[in-house]
């Protein structure tokens, strides 16, 4: 035997250990779940960890040994409150989200409004999300819409969320923060902008370009390259700037909008094709003021604050890990008043009857800050 062999010896004997010792604190801790179930106590208890880390810390013997004990212990308690939330979840404790989970959506005859015009992107989700029966409504900001939805004026309300190429439309979160509107659905359309402006304009006669900024974000590449010298304004919607080119009738005016705005106001296409990414495509969520999701659905979005300490996102994400959950998406937004600081939106794959997603929730609604379910879809 190499003197590496021994030492390997020695230290599959400690390990051997230290995995029958675990075993032994696994058991203790279904106890404390059993106890919990029955006493309504919640699992997480920060004080009793800070004052098991610190003591733990004190019976070390050097710097180095101390910060690794605590890194292992603070392990090995995650682990064990991720056991006792299972245990909940199998002894039936129910989390308090009054979800009502329904086959199929029912939106025949259902009111839907859409932020813009006809011929806006919206409208065109709208339009494929939904089938003809239809009684539609447009709004000229995102946040009437939620409000309309808000006050069960409307039944469903269609929204941008995300674009490929400029990313998450962040108002949007914002918004779903601020109103208790649910995501019930979601659907993603393939955005081709096109210069437009009245028949018979030349390129050079153009002086200035009106478009969504999102419109302008993604043809900002095309447009620093062709036309630097145009002038960029911001509209509500890509359908307003065609509109307002068409009314107002001046030859020094273009926008960047869909073919279904230039049919629509009776703009001519001056340049359709390379305006913006290939592949460039925008998500609408679908959203409603009633909370329910349907039985097949697939994703989940939700959000929440965090306390601004070090590894508190780690140890949230290690709930989907640890409940082999897929994520989708994660984005922040900052908190008003509490200058950097953050809520997290995220979504990740599931149904809300999967007991896996029982557990990651049960997990970080215990862990996190205010958790807001924003839908099952
Ligand atoms: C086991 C318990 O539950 C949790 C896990 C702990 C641990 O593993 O030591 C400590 C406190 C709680 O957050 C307990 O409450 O004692």
């Amino acid at each position: 035997m190499t003197e590496l062999e021994k030492y390997r010896d020695q230290i599959d004997a400690i390990d051997r250990k230290i995995v029958r010792l675990f075993h032994e604190r696994m058991q203790v801790v279904e106890k404390v779940a059993d106890y919990k179930i029955k006493s309504g106590k919640s699992v997480f208890d920060s004080q009793r960890e800070q004052q098991k880390i610190r003591t733990l810390g004190e019976l070390c013997e050097n710097d180095f040994e101390k910060r690794a004990v605590v890194e292992i212990f603070e392990q090995i308690m995650a682990i064990s409150r991720k056991k006792q939330y299972q245990l909940l979840t199998e002894n039936g404790v129910t989390l308090p989200v009054d979800y009502a989970s329904t086959e199929k959506l029912h939106f025949h005859n259902a009111r839907v409004v859409f932020q813009g015009v006809e011929g806006a992107y919206s409208f065109e989700a709208m339009k494929t999300f939904f089938d003809d029966s239809i009684e539609t409504a447009h709004v000229s900001t995102w946040r009437e819409a939620m409000e309309l939805l808000a006050r069960h004026e409307m039944d469903f309300g269609v929204l941008p969320i995300e674009n490929s190429t400029a990313g998450s439309v962040s108002d949007i979160y914002d918004l779903l923060l601020h109103y208790h509107n649910y995501i019930v659905g979601e659907q993603t359309i393939k955005i081709d902008h096109m210069l437009m402006a009245l028949p018979g304009t030349r390129m050079e006669d153009i002086r200035t370009v009106y478009s969504h900024p999102q419109g302008l974000a993604q043809c900002s590449p095309w447009l620093d390259k062709n036309h630097p010298e145009w002038t960029r304004r911001q509209v509500l919607n890509t359908a307003m700037a065609a509109e307002k080119v068409a009314r107002e009738g001046r030859r020094d005016q273009a926008a960047i909008a869909s073919r279904s705005a230039a049919e629509y106001f009776g703009l001519q296409i001056l340049q359709e094709g390379g305006m913006s990414a290939e592949k460039n495509s925008t998500r609408f969520i679908i959203l409603s003021a009633r909370r329910c999701f349907v039985k097949g659905a697939r994703k989940i979005s939700i959000c929440f604050g965090l306390p601004h300490a070090c590894g508190t996102l780690y140890n949230i994400l290690s709930h989907f890990i640890f409940n082999g959950l897929n994520m989708f998406k994660i984005e922040s937004r900052p908190i008003p008043d509490r200058p950097f600081e953050y809520r997290f939106f995220i979504d990740f794959e599931g149904n809300l009857a999967d007991p896996a997603v029982k557990n990651a929730l049960r997990g970080i609604q215990a862990e996190a800050v205010d958790l807001r379910l924003l839908g099952n879809y």
